[in-house]
Protein backbone atom coordinates (compact mmCIF):
# COMPACT_ATOMS: atom_id res chain seq x y z
CA UNK A 1 0.00 0.00 0.00
CA UNK A 2 1.05 3.87 -0.65
CA UNK A 3 2.52 4.24 2.88
CA UNK A 4 4.78 1.91 3.40
CA UNK A 5 8.61 1.77 4.45
CA UNK A 6 10.51 2.99 1.67
CA UNK A 7 7.67 6.04 1.11
CA UNK A 8 8.58 6.71 4.46
CA UNK A 9 12.38 7.35 4.03
CA UNK A 10 11.79 9.46 0.75
CA UNK A 11 9.50 11.04 3.02
CA UNK A 12 12.33 11.49 5.77
CA UNK A 13 14.87 12.17 3.33
CA UNK A 14 12.31 15.08 1.83
CA UNK A 15 12.24 16.59 5.34
CA UNK A 16 15.66 16.69 6.03
CA UNK A 17 16.63 18.72 3.09
CA UNK A 18 13.51 21.45 3.45
CA UNK A 19 14.08 21.63 7.18
CA UNK A 20 18.01 22.01 7.12
CA UNK A 21 17.03 25.28 5.14
CA UNK A 22 13.74 26.71 6.88
CA UNK A 23 15.26 25.89 10.39
CA UNK A 24 18.21 27.69 8.94
CA UNK A 25 16.34 30.68 8.12
CA UNK A 26 14.28 30.72 11.78
CA UNK A 27 17.65 30.56 13.65
CA UNK A 28 18.72 33.38 11.80
CA UNK A 29 15.53 35.71 11.65
CA UNK A 30 15.81 34.63 15.54
CA UNK A 31 19.42 35.75 16.52
CA UNK A 32 18.94 39.07 14.66
CA UNK A 33 16.27 39.67 16.75
CA UNK A 34 17.10 38.92 20.58
CA UNK A 35 20.89 40.86 19.10
CA UNK A 36 18.94 43.59 17.98
CA UNK A 37 15.98 43.85 19.83
CA UNK A 38 13.58 46.19 17.22
CA UNK A 39 10.05 45.78 15.47
CA UNK A 40 11.75 45.26 11.72
CA UNK A 41 13.45 42.48 13.27
CA UNK A 42 10.53 41.14 15.57
CA UNK A 43 8.25 41.14 12.58
CA UNK A 44 11.18 38.95 10.43
CA UNK A 45 11.54 36.68 13.16
CA UNK A 46 7.75 36.45 13.28
CA UNK A 47 7.77 35.48 9.36
CA UNK A 48 9.91 33.05 9.58
CA UNK A 49 8.78 31.54 12.75
CA UNK A 50 5.42 31.27 10.54
CA UNK A 51 7.55 29.50 7.65
CA UNK A 52 8.94 27.18 10.42
CA UNK A 53 5.06 26.01 11.95
CA UNK A 54 3.70 25.44 8.29
CA UNK A 55 6.71 22.99 7.39
CA UNK A 56 6.55 21.66 11.09
CA UNK A 57 2.39 21.11 9.87
CA UNK A 58 3.00 19.70 6.54
CA UNK A 59 5.75 17.08 7.51
CA UNK A 60 3.25 16.11 10.89
CA UNK A 61 0.40 15.53 9.39
CA UNK A 62 1.46 13.36 6.73
CA UNK A 63 3.81 11.73 9.25
CA UNK A 64 0.58 10.54 11.46
CA UNK A 65 0.01 8.51 7.85
CA UNK A 66 2.25 5.92 8.07
CA UNK A 67 1.44 2.66 9.85
CA UNK A 68 4.69 2.83 12.27
CA UNK A 69 4.00 -0.21 14.39
CA UNK A 70 4.57 -2.47 10.76
CA UNK A 71 7.67 -0.90 10.25
CA UNK A 72 10.97 -2.43 10.66
CA UNK A 73 13.88 0.24 10.90
CA UNK A 74 14.34 1.69 14.44
CA UNK A 75 15.49 4.77 13.19
CA UNK A 76 12.81 5.49 10.45
CA UNK A 77 9.84 4.52 13.19
CA UNK A 78 11.83 7.15 16.03
CA UNK A 79 11.95 9.68 13.26
CA UNK A 80 8.30 9.22 12.18
CA UNK A 81 7.08 9.62 15.91
CA UNK A 82 9.54 12.47 16.85
CA UNK A 83 7.57 14.82 13.31
CA UNK A 84 4.02 13.63 14.74
CA UNK A 85 4.55 15.99 17.70
CA UNK A 86 3.84 19.28 15.65
CA UNK A 87 4.00 21.36 19.11
CA UNK A 88 2.02 24.94 18.42
CA UNK A 89 1.83 24.45 14.92
CA UNK A 90 -1.52 22.92 15.26
CA UNK A 91 -2.91 26.12 16.66
CA UNK A 92 -5.37 27.32 14.28
CA UNK A 93 -3.36 30.59 11.45
CA UNK A 94 -4.99 33.79 14.01
CA UNK A 95 -4.32 32.01 18.11
CA UNK A 96 -0.68 31.23 16.29
CA UNK A 97 -0.17 34.66 15.20
CA UNK A 98 -1.46 35.80 18.58
CA UNK A 99 1.26 32.93 20.57
CA UNK A 100 4.21 34.88 19.75
CA UNK A 101 3.25 37.82 21.86
CA UNK A 102 1.87 35.45 24.61
CA UNK A 103 4.00 32.49 24.24
CA UNK A 104 7.73 34.50 24.87
CA UNK A 105 6.76 37.23 27.35
CA UNK A 106 9.91 39.36 27.71
CA UNK A 107 12.43 37.62 25.77
CA UNK A 108 10.09 38.09 22.41
CA UNK A 109 7.26 40.10 20.98
CA UNK A 110 5.14 42.49 22.07
CA UNK A 111 1.01 42.47 20.34
CA UNK A 112 2.01 45.36 18.51
CA UNK A 113 3.15 49.14 19.08
CA UNK A 114 6.18 49.72 21.08
CA UNK A 115 7.52 47.77 23.92
CA UNK A 116 6.28 48.34 27.34
CA UNK A 117 9.18 51.53 29.03
CA UNK A 118 9.40 49.36 31.28
CA UNK A 119 10.21 46.20 29.08
CA UNK A 120 12.90 47.84 27.36
CA UNK A 121 14.70 49.56 30.44
CA UNK A 122 14.47 45.74 31.90
CA UNK A 123 17.55 44.17 30.08
CA UNK A 124 19.89 47.28 31.60
CA UNK A 125 18.09 47.34 35.00
CA UNK A 126 18.35 43.15 35.23
CA UNK A 127 22.13 43.41 35.25
CA UNK A 128 22.71 46.38 37.48
CA UNK A 129 19.57 44.99 39.54
CA UNK A 130 21.63 41.68 40.09
CA UNK A 131 24.64 43.03 40.72
CA UNK A 132 22.63 44.90 43.81
CA UNK A 133 21.86 41.47 44.65
CA UNK A 134 24.68 39.87 44.85
CA UNK A 135 27.32 42.30 46.44
CA UNK A 136 24.86 44.48 48.35
CA UNK A 137 24.48 43.83 52.55
CA UNK A 138 22.29 46.62 53.38
CA UNK A 139 18.56 44.91 53.87
CA UNK A 140 17.04 47.79 52.64
CA UNK A 141 18.89 48.25 49.24
CA UNK A 142 18.44 44.50 48.73
CA UNK A 143 14.30 44.84 49.19
CA UNK A 144 14.48 48.10 46.70
CA UNK A 145 16.17 45.62 44.09
CA UNK A 146 13.80 42.60 44.94
CA UNK A 147 10.96 44.33 44.85
CA UNK A 148 11.86 46.72 41.69
CA UNK A 149 12.51 43.88 39.29
CA UNK A 150 9.03 42.23 39.85
CA UNK A 151 7.36 45.59 39.49
CA UNK A 152 9.35 46.21 36.07
CA UNK A 153 8.83 42.53 34.67
CA UNK A 154 6.97 40.40 37.25
CA UNK A 155 3.95 41.95 36.35
CA UNK A 156 4.28 42.74 32.41
CA UNK A 157 4.04 38.85 32.16
CA UNK A 158 1.14 38.32 34.90
CA UNK A 159 -1.32 40.26 31.87
CA UNK A 160 -0.43 37.69 29.42
CA UNK A 161 0.40 34.69 31.16
CA UNK A 162 -3.47 33.21 31.53
CA UNK A 163 -3.68 33.28 27.71
CA UNK A 164 -0.38 31.88 27.18
CA UNK A 165 -1.91 28.83 29.61
CA UNK A 166 -5.03 28.63 27.73
CA UNK A 167 -3.31 29.17 24.08
CA UNK A 168 -0.55 25.86 25.57
CA UNK A 169 -2.97 23.78 26.53
CA UNK A 170 -5.04 24.00 23.39
CA UNK A 171 -1.86 23.01 21.03
CA UNK A 172 -0.79 20.25 23.54
CA UNK A 173 -4.66 18.53 23.65
CA UNK A 174 -4.16 19.34 19.50
CA UNK A 175 -0.97 17.27 19.69
CA UNK A 176 -2.62 14.72 21.89
CA UNK A 177 -1.46 15.08 25.10
CA UNK A 178 -3.83 16.18 28.38
CA UNK A 179 -2.21 19.78 28.64
CA UNK A 180 1.06 21.28 28.08
CA UNK A 181 2.95 19.65 30.95
CA UNK A 182 2.65 16.76 29.93
CA UNK A 183 3.81 17.53 26.48
CA UNK A 184 6.61 19.15 28.07
CA UNK A 185 7.08 15.76 30.07
CA UNK A 186 7.18 13.89 27.13
CA UNK A 187 10.47 14.84 26.01
CA UNK A 188 11.73 11.79 28.64
CA UNK A 189 10.14 9.50 27.02
CA UNK A 190 8.78 8.30 30.63
CA UNK A 191 5.61 8.04 32.26
CA UNK A 192 6.44 8.30 35.49
CA UNK A 193 8.72 11.41 35.69
CA UNK A 194 6.68 13.68 38.12
CA UNK A 195 7.46 10.31 40.39
CA UNK A 196 10.90 9.94 39.85
CA UNK A 197 12.11 13.91 40.24
CA UNK A 198 9.85 13.84 43.10
CA UNK A 199 11.97 10.71 44.43
CA UNK A 200 15.37 12.18 43.81
CA UNK A 201 13.97 15.62 45.64
CA UNK A 202 13.08 13.23 48.81
CA UNK A 203 16.54 11.66 48.39
CA UNK A 204 18.21 15.07 48.11
CA UNK A 205 16.21 16.84 51.27
CA UNK A 206 17.76 16.35 53.86
CA UNK A 207 21.77 17.61 52.57
CA UNK A 208 19.57 21.01 51.63
CA UNK A 209 17.92 21.30 55.12
CA UNK A 210 21.12 21.02 56.91
CA UNK A 211 22.44 23.72 54.13
CA UNK A 212 19.67 26.20 54.93
CA UNK A 213 19.60 25.48 58.59
CA UNK A 214 23.14 26.59 58.47
CA UNK A 215 22.99 29.49 56.41
CA UNK A 216 19.89 30.75 58.65
CA UNK A 217 22.30 30.70 61.32
CA UNK A 218 24.83 32.65 59.50
CA UNK A 219 22.47 35.40 58.06
CA UNK A 220 20.71 35.46 61.85
CA UNK A 221 24.56 37.05 63.11
CA UNK A 222 24.98 39.36 60.77
CA UNK A 223 21.37 40.68 60.07
CA UNK A 224 19.64 40.52 63.18
CA UNK A 225 16.50 38.57 65.09
CA UNK A 226 14.45 41.44 63.92
CA UNK A 227 15.11 40.44 60.00
CA UNK A 228 16.13 36.13 60.85
CA UNK A 229 13.54 33.83 62.68
CA UNK A 230 16.11 30.88 63.59
CA UNK A 231 12.95 28.52 63.54
CA UNK A 232 11.43 30.16 60.38
CA UNK A 233 12.02 30.75 56.58
CA UNK A 234 14.57 33.21 55.10
CA UNK A 235 13.56 36.41 53.21
CA UNK A 236 14.10 35.46 50.04
CA UNK A 237 16.02 39.12 49.22
CA UNK A 238 19.16 38.24 51.39
CA UNK A 239 20.92 35.37 49.78
CA UNK A 240 22.54 36.84 47.30
CA UNK A 241 20.20 36.58 44.07
CA UNK A 242 17.35 37.84 42.74
CA UNK A 243 15.16 34.69 42.90
CA UNK A 244 17.63 32.87 45.50
CA UNK A 245 18.24 29.96 43.19
CA UNK A 246 22.33 30.28 43.56
CA UNK A 247 23.84 31.45 47.61
CA UNK A 248 27.50 31.46 45.89
CA UNK A 249 27.23 35.60 46.83
CA UNK A 250 27.02 35.78 50.26
CA UNK A 251 30.21 33.29 50.60
CA UNK A 252 31.88 35.53 52.53
CA UNK A 253 28.67 35.52 55.31
CA UNK A 254 28.51 31.53 55.70
CA UNK A 255 32.29 30.89 55.19
CA UNK A 256 32.99 27.58 57.50
CA UNK A 257 36.54 28.82 58.54
CA UNK A 258 36.53 32.96 57.66
CA UNK A 259 40.13 32.60 58.56
CA UNK A 260 40.90 30.54 55.77
CA UNK A 261 39.01 32.62 52.89
CA UNK A 262 39.43 30.85 49.29
CA UNK A 263 41.07 33.17 46.81
CA UNK A 264 39.40 35.89 45.00
CA UNK A 265 39.71 34.42 41.61
CA UNK A 266 37.65 37.34 39.57
CA UNK A 267 40.55 39.74 41.18
CA UNK A 268 42.83 37.38 39.73
CA UNK A 269 41.26 37.17 36.37
CA UNK A 270 41.16 40.87 36.39
CA UNK A 271 44.68 41.26 36.92
CA UNK A 272 45.95 39.17 34.45
CA UNK A 273 43.80 40.96 31.91
CA UNK A 274 41.45 38.59 31.21
CA UNK A 275 39.05 39.68 28.25
CA UNK A 276 36.00 37.52 27.66
CA UNK A 277 37.70 36.36 24.28
CA UNK A 278 40.28 34.54 26.27
CA UNK A 279 37.71 32.84 28.84
CA UNK A 280 35.87 31.18 25.58
CA UNK A 281 39.22 30.07 24.71
CA UNK A 282 39.93 28.90 28.09
CA UNK A 283 37.06 26.65 27.92
CA UNK A 284 37.37 25.56 24.66
CA UNK A 285 41.62 24.18 25.53
CA UNK A 286 39.09 22.03 27.88
CA UNK A 287 37.04 20.60 25.22
CA UNK A 288 40.13 19.73 23.17
CA UNK A 289 42.23 18.60 26.29
CA UNK A 290 39.90 15.82 26.15
CA UNK A 291 40.27 14.89 22.82
CA UNK A 292 37.14 16.42 21.87
CA UNK A 293 36.14 18.68 18.84
CA UNK A 294 37.09 22.44 18.75
CA UNK A 295 34.78 25.03 17.44
CA UNK A 296 34.61 26.19 13.54
CA UNK A 297 35.77 29.59 12.23
CA UNK A 298 32.14 30.80 12.61
CA UNK A 299 31.59 30.29 16.10
CA UNK A 300 34.47 33.16 16.58
CA UNK A 301 33.11 35.07 14.05
CA UNK A 302 29.58 35.36 14.86
CA UNK A 303 28.75 34.73 18.38
CA UNK A 304 27.90 37.69 20.86
CA UNK A 305 30.32 37.57 23.49
CA UNK A 306 29.83 40.65 25.36
CA UNK A 307 27.21 43.24 25.76
CA UNK A 308 27.14 45.47 22.20
CA UNK A 309 28.30 48.85 22.87
CA UNK A 310 26.49 50.78 19.80
CA UNK A 311 23.01 51.09 21.71
CA UNK A 312 21.35 48.22 20.58
CA UNK A 313 19.07 46.37 22.74
CA UNK A 314 20.00 42.99 23.12
CA UNK A 315 18.26 39.75 25.04
CA UNK A 316 21.06 39.17 27.28
CA UNK A 317 20.45 35.79 29.25
CA UNK A 318 22.88 33.34 28.23
CA UNK A 319 22.52 30.84 24.76
CA UNK A 320 24.13 28.35 22.68
CA UNK A 321 22.47 28.50 19.19
CA UNK A 322 22.93 25.65 16.44
CA UNK A 323 21.78 26.87 13.16
CA UNK A 324 21.28 23.75 11.39
CA UNK A 325 23.82 24.18 8.46
CA UNK A 326 26.50 22.07 10.23
CA UNK A 327 28.99 24.46 10.53
CA UNK A 328 27.21 28.04 12.07
CA UNK A 329 27.24 27.69 16.05
CA UNK A 330 27.14 30.66 18.51
CA UNK A 331 27.07 31.58 22.31
CA UNK A 332 25.26 34.92 22.80
CA UNK A 333 26.39 36.23 26.45
CA UNK A 334 27.27 39.45 27.80
CA UNK A 335 30.04 38.46 29.55
CA UNK A 336 31.50 40.04 32.23
CA UNK A 337 34.98 38.98 34.11
CA UNK A 338 34.27 37.04 36.86
CA UNK A 339 34.70 33.66 37.61
CA UNK A 340 30.99 33.22 37.64
CA UNK A 341 30.91 34.10 33.93
CA UNK A 342 34.19 31.98 33.41
CA UNK A 343 32.08 29.09 34.24
CA UNK A 344 28.75 29.82 32.71
CA UNK A 345 30.74 29.59 29.31
CA UNK A 346 31.97 26.73 30.22
CA UNK A 347 28.19 25.78 30.71
CA UNK A 348 27.01 27.44 26.90
CA UNK A 349 30.26 25.51 25.78
CA UNK A 350 28.71 22.16 26.62
CA UNK A 351 25.55 23.14 24.46
CA UNK A 352 27.89 23.91 21.44
CA UNK A 353 30.10 20.57 21.80
CA UNK A 354 26.70 18.74 21.94
CA UNK A 355 25.93 20.51 18.62
CA UNK A 356 29.72 19.65 16.69
CA UNK A 357 29.46 16.24 17.93
CA UNK A 358 25.92 15.24 16.55
CA UNK A 359 25.79 17.64 13.62
CA UNK A 360 25.76 14.65 11.27
CA UNK A 361 22.60 13.15 12.34
CA UNK A 362 19.25 14.05 11.01
CA UNK A 363 17.73 17.19 12.04
CA UNK A 364 14.82 15.24 13.83
CA UNK A 365 18.01 13.78 15.87
CA UNK A 366 19.78 16.66 16.89
CA UNK A 367 19.01 17.76 20.02
CA UNK A 368 20.46 15.62 23.41
CA UNK A 369 19.59 12.44 24.57
CA UNK A 370 16.88 14.30 26.50
CA UNK A 371 16.73 17.80 28.09
CA UNK A 372 18.34 17.47 30.74
CA UNK A 373 21.78 16.09 29.02
CA UNK A 374 22.20 19.16 26.80
CA UNK A 375 22.94 20.76 30.27
CA UNK A 376 24.64 18.42 32.15
CA UNK A 377 27.28 18.42 29.68
CA UNK A 378 28.66 21.51 30.16
CA UNK A 379 27.98 21.56 33.60
CA UNK A 380 29.99 18.30 34.35
CA UNK A 381 32.45 20.03 32.79
CA UNK A 382 32.73 22.90 35.11
CA UNK A 383 32.64 20.27 37.92
CA UNK A 384 36.41 19.86 36.84
CA UNK A 385 36.78 23.24 35.55
CA UNK A 386 36.11 24.47 39.12
CA UNK A 387 38.35 22.34 40.78
CA UNK A 388 41.25 23.13 42.97
CA UNK A 389 43.74 21.59 40.71
CA UNK A 390 42.51 23.19 37.60
CA UNK A 391 42.58 26.22 38.59
CA UNK A 392 45.87 26.13 39.90
CA UNK A 393 47.00 24.62 36.74
CA UNK A 394 45.17 27.98 34.75
CA UNK A 395 46.89 29.73 36.89
CA UNK A 396 44.25 31.28 38.78
CA UNK A 397 45.28 29.90 42.23
CA UNK A 398 48.67 30.35 44.15
CA UNK A 399 48.40 28.75 46.70
CA UNK A 400 49.65 25.44 46.34
CA UNK A 401 48.77 23.04 49.39
CA UNK A 402 44.76 23.01 50.78
CA UNK A 403 44.19 21.86 53.89
CA UNK A 404 41.29 20.34 55.33
CA UNK A 405 39.67 23.53 56.53
CA UNK A 406 40.31 25.31 53.33
CA UNK A 407 38.79 22.14 51.37
CA UNK A 408 35.37 22.12 53.44
CA UNK A 409 35.49 25.86 52.63
CA UNK A 410 35.31 25.26 49.06
CA UNK A 411 32.83 22.64 49.26
CA UNK A 412 30.55 25.13 50.59
CA UNK A 413 31.09 27.66 47.79
CA UNK A 414 29.95 24.68 45.13
CA UNK A 415 27.24 23.70 48.13
CA UNK A 416 25.83 27.23 47.74
CA UNK A 417 25.93 26.92 43.84
CA UNK A 418 24.50 23.29 43.26
CA UNK A 419 22.55 22.57 47.17
CA UNK A 420 21.11 25.70 47.27
CA UNK A 421 19.78 25.39 43.61
CA UNK A 422 17.86 21.80 44.09
CA UNK A 423 14.49 23.01 45.50
CA UNK A 424 14.27 25.90 43.17
CA UNK A 425 14.78 23.88 39.96
CA UNK A 426 12.21 21.59 41.37
CA UNK A 427 9.35 24.00 41.81
CA UNK A 428 9.64 25.80 38.87
CA UNK A 429 8.12 23.36 36.81
CA UNK A 430 5.95 21.81 39.87
CA UNK A 431 4.59 25.07 39.90
CA UNK A 432 3.79 25.03 35.89
CA UNK A 433 2.66 21.53 35.89
CA UNK A 434 -0.45 22.49 38.54
CA UNK A 435 -0.89 25.92 36.15
CA UNK A 436 -1.54 23.64 33.21
CA UNK A 437 -3.27 20.73 34.46
CA UNK A 438 -5.76 23.53 36.37
CA UNK A 439 -4.21 21.99 39.89
CA UNK A 440 -3.68 26.18 40.34
CA UNK A 441 -5.82 28.76 39.20
CA UNK A 442 -5.38 32.21 38.18
CA UNK A 443 -6.87 33.25 41.31
CA UNK A 444 -4.31 32.02 43.17
CA UNK A 445 -1.10 31.85 41.25
CA UNK A 446 1.24 34.34 43.55
CA UNK A 447 -0.08 32.75 46.88
CA UNK A 448 0.79 28.97 45.42
CA UNK A 449 4.33 30.25 43.59
CA UNK A 450 5.27 31.33 47.33
CA UNK A 451 3.16 28.30 48.85
CA UNK A 452 5.76 26.16 46.64
CA UNK A 453 8.61 28.83 47.52
CA UNK A 454 8.20 28.01 51.41
CA UNK A 455 7.62 24.24 51.08
CA UNK A 456 10.70 23.64 48.82
CA UNK A 457 13.18 26.48 49.88
CA UNK A 458 12.23 27.43 53.39
CA UNK A 459 11.64 31.07 51.96
CA UNK A 460 9.67 34.07 52.54
CA UNK A 461 8.71 37.01 50.57
CA UNK A 462 10.43 40.02 52.13
CA UNK A 463 7.15 41.91 51.74
CA UNK A 464 3.43 40.95 51.60
CA UNK A 465 2.69 39.88 47.97
CA UNK A 466 -0.65 40.00 46.71
CA UNK A 467 -2.50 38.43 43.54
CA UNK A 468 -1.70 41.71 41.85
CA UNK A 469 2.00 40.48 42.00
CA UNK A 470 3.36 38.02 39.67
CA UNK A 471 6.75 36.56 41.36
CA UNK A 472 7.12 33.74 38.95
CA UNK A 473 6.78 36.14 35.72
CA UNK A 474 10.24 37.65 37.38
CA UNK A 475 12.06 34.24 36.16
CA UNK A 476 13.42 34.24 32.73
CA UNK A 477 12.43 30.86 31.78
CA UNK A 478 8.69 31.66 33.27
CA UNK A 479 8.25 34.81 31.03
CA UNK A 480 10.26 33.06 28.27
CA UNK A 481 8.23 29.98 28.46
CA UNK A 482 11.31 27.74 28.77
CA UNK A 483 10.98 24.26 30.55
CA UNK A 484 13.09 24.19 33.74
CA UNK A 485 12.67 20.45 35.42
CA UNK A 486 15.66 20.03 33.20
CA UNK A 487 18.10 21.82 34.99
CA UNK A 488 16.73 19.79 38.20
CA UNK A 489 17.43 16.76 36.45
CA UNK A 490 20.36 17.72 35.32
CA UNK A 491 21.97 18.74 38.47
CA UNK A 492 21.67 15.05 39.40
CA UNK A 493 22.89 13.79 36.44
CA UNK A 494 26.04 15.70 36.07
CA UNK A 495 27.27 14.23 39.00
CA UNK A 496 26.70 10.79 38.08
CA UNK A 497 28.49 11.87 34.63
CA UNK A 498 31.03 13.00 37.13
CA UNK A 499 31.75 10.08 38.92
CA UNK A 500 31.75 7.73 35.60
CA UNK A 501 34.38 10.14 33.50
CA UNK A 502 36.36 10.49 36.51
CA UNK A 503 36.89 6.87 37.10
CA UNK A 504 37.55 6.46 33.18
CA UNK A 505 40.43 9.31 33.65
CA UNK A 506 42.23 6.78 36.33
CA UNK A 507 41.27 9.29 39.29
CA UNK A 508 41.20 7.40 42.60
CA UNK A 509 40.60 9.74 45.73
CA UNK A 510 38.00 11.79 46.72
CA UNK A 511 35.01 12.89 44.12
CA UNK A 512 35.32 16.68 44.80
CA UNK A 513 39.02 16.50 44.01
CA UNK A 514 38.99 15.24 40.51
CA UNK A 515 39.52 16.82 37.39
CA UNK A 516 39.50 15.09 34.62
CA UNK A 517 41.75 17.46 32.29
CA UNK A 518 43.44 16.02 29.65
CA UNK A 519 42.07 12.32 29.67
CA UNK A 520 41.33 11.29 26.32
CA UNK A 521 39.77 8.25 28.08
CA UNK A 522 37.12 10.59 29.69
CA UNK A 523 36.51 12.79 26.22
CA UNK A 524 36.10 8.75 24.27
CA UNK A 525 33.51 8.14 27.19
CA UNK A 526 31.89 11.79 26.52
CA UNK A 527 32.00 11.70 22.98
CA UNK A 528 30.27 8.13 22.51
CA UNK A 529 26.92 10.12 24.07
CA UNK A 530 27.21 13.40 22.24
CA UNK A 531 27.13 11.87 18.96
CA UNK A 532 24.20 9.81 19.46
CA UNK A 533 21.73 12.94 19.92
CA UNK A 534 18.69 11.53 20.74
CA UNK A 535 18.88 8.57 18.17
CA UNK A 536 18.56 6.74 21.07
CA UNK A 537 16.59 6.40 24.23
CA UNK A 538 18.23 8.31 27.03
CA UNK A 539 18.03 4.67 29.52
CA UNK A 540 20.43 3.61 26.42
CA UNK A 541 22.54 6.43 26.79
CA UNK A 542 22.92 6.79 29.99
CA UNK A 543 24.16 2.90 30.74
CA UNK A 544 27.11 4.04 27.74
CA UNK A 545 28.33 6.29 30.07
CA UNK A 546 27.51 5.31 33.52
CA UNK A 547 26.61 1.60 33.38
CA UNK A 548 23.82 2.35 35.10
CA UNK A 549 19.92 2.59 33.26
CA UNK A 550 18.68 4.92 36.37
CA UNK A 551 19.18 8.09 37.47
CA UNK A 552 20.66 8.51 40.72
CA UNK A 553 21.56 10.68 43.65
CA UNK A 554 24.25 8.52 44.82
CA UNK A 555 27.01 10.54 43.28
CA UNK A 556 26.02 13.85 44.21
CA UNK A 557 25.74 12.86 47.76
CA UNK A 558 29.04 11.05 47.93
CA UNK A 559 30.47 14.42 46.54
CA UNK A 560 29.44 16.81 49.08
CA UNK A 561 29.73 13.69 52.11
CA UNK A 562 32.05 15.55 54.06
CA UNK A 563 30.69 18.74 53.70
CA UNK A 564 27.24 17.51 55.19
CA UNK A 565 28.97 15.66 58.00
CA UNK A 566 30.85 18.73 59.17
CA UNK A 567 27.36 20.69 58.54
CA UNK A 568 25.24 18.04 60.58
CA UNK A 569 28.07 18.14 63.83
CA UNK A 570 27.78 22.22 62.98
CA UNK A 571 24.02 22.32 63.64
CA UNK A 572 23.89 19.55 66.42
CA UNK A 573 26.27 22.01 67.79
CA UNK A 574 24.15 24.85 67.80
CA UNK A 575 21.07 22.86 68.89
CA UNK A 576 19.21 24.25 65.56
CA UNK A 577 15.55 23.49 64.35
CA UNK A 578 15.95 21.70 60.88
CA UNK A 579 13.48 23.13 58.90
CA UNK A 580 11.25 25.73 59.51
CA UNK A 581 8.06 25.07 61.97
CA UNK A 582 7.03 28.48 62.37
CA UNK A 583 5.98 29.01 58.92
CA UNK A 584 4.53 32.28 59.09
CA UNK A 585 6.63 34.93 57.12
CA UNK A 586 7.56 37.94 59.67
CA UNK A 587 6.35 41.43 58.10
CA UNK A 588 4.99 43.12 61.06
CA UNK A 589 8.38 43.71 63.78
CA UNK A 590 6.96 42.82 67.30
CA UNK A 591 9.87 45.17 68.26
O1 LIG B 1 19.44 29.38 31.92
C1 LIG B 1 20.52 28.91 32.24
C2 LIG B 1 21.69 28.95 31.27
C3 LIG B 1 21.17 29.23 29.87
C4 LIG B 1 20.99 27.95 29.00
O2 LIG B 1 22.25 27.57 28.51
O3 LIG B 1 20.47 26.87 29.74
C5 LIG B 1 20.04 28.29 27.82
C6 LIG B 1 18.66 28.75 28.29
C7 LIG B 1 17.92 29.24 27.09
C8 LIG B 1 18.01 30.57 26.71
C9 LIG B 1 17.34 31.03 25.59
C10 LIG B 1 16.62 30.14 24.79
C11 LIG B 1 16.57 28.79 25.13
C12 LIG B 1 17.21 28.33 26.28
N1 LIG B 1 19.89 27.08 27.02
C13 LIG B 1 20.56 27.00 25.85
O4 LIG B 1 21.27 27.88 25.41
C14 LIG B 1 20.32 25.75 25.10
C15 LIG B 1 19.47 24.79 25.59
C16 LIG B 1 19.26 23.62 24.89
C17 LIG B 1 19.89 23.41 23.67
C18 LIG B 1 20.74 24.38 23.17
C19 LIG B 1 20.96 25.55 23.88
N2 LIG B 1 20.76 28.36 33.42
C20 LIG B 1 19.69 28.24 34.40
C21 LIG B 1 19.97 27.16 35.43
C22 LIG B 1 21.39 27.00 35.78
C23 LIG B 1 22.20 26.15 35.04
C24 LIG B 1 23.54 25.93 35.38
C25 LIG B 1 24.03 26.60 36.52
C26 LIG B 1 23.23 27.47 37.27
C27 LIG B 1 21.90 27.68 36.89
C28 LIG B 1 19.46 29.60 35.11
O5 LIG B 1 20.26 30.52 34.85
O6 LIG B 1 18.48 29.68 35.84
ZN1 LIG C 1 22.13 25.35 29.28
Amino acid sequence: ELYNETVAKAFLQFYEHTAQVVWNQFMEATWNYVTNITNKNREEMLLKDMERSQHTLYFGTRAHLFKIDDFQDPDVKRMLSKLQNVYKAALPKDELQEAPAVLAGRAGARAEGQPERGLTLAPFLGLDLEEIMATSRDQEELLWAWQGWRDAVGLQVRMTFERYVQLSNKAAKLNGYKDMGAMWRSAYESDTLERDVEQLYEELQPLYLNLHTYVRRALYRFYGPQLINLRGPIPAHVLGNMWAQSWVSILDLVLPFPEKPPEDVTRIMRGQHWKPKKMFQEAEKFFTSLGLLSTPPEFWKNSMMERPTDGREVECHASAWDFYNGEDFRIKKCTEVTIEDLLSIFHQMGHIQYFLQYKNLSVIFRTGANPAFEEAVGSVITLSASSHSQLLTRGLLSRQHQDEEEEVNVLMSIALEMVAFIPFAYLVDLFRWKVFDGTIQKAVYNQEWWNLRLKYQGLCPPIPRTEDDFDPGAKFHISASMPYIRYFFSLVLQFQFHEALCKASGHVGPLHRCNIYNSKNAGKLLEDVLKLGSSKPWPEVLQKITGETKVSTKALMTYFKPLLNWLVTENVRHGEILGWPDFSCTFDKET
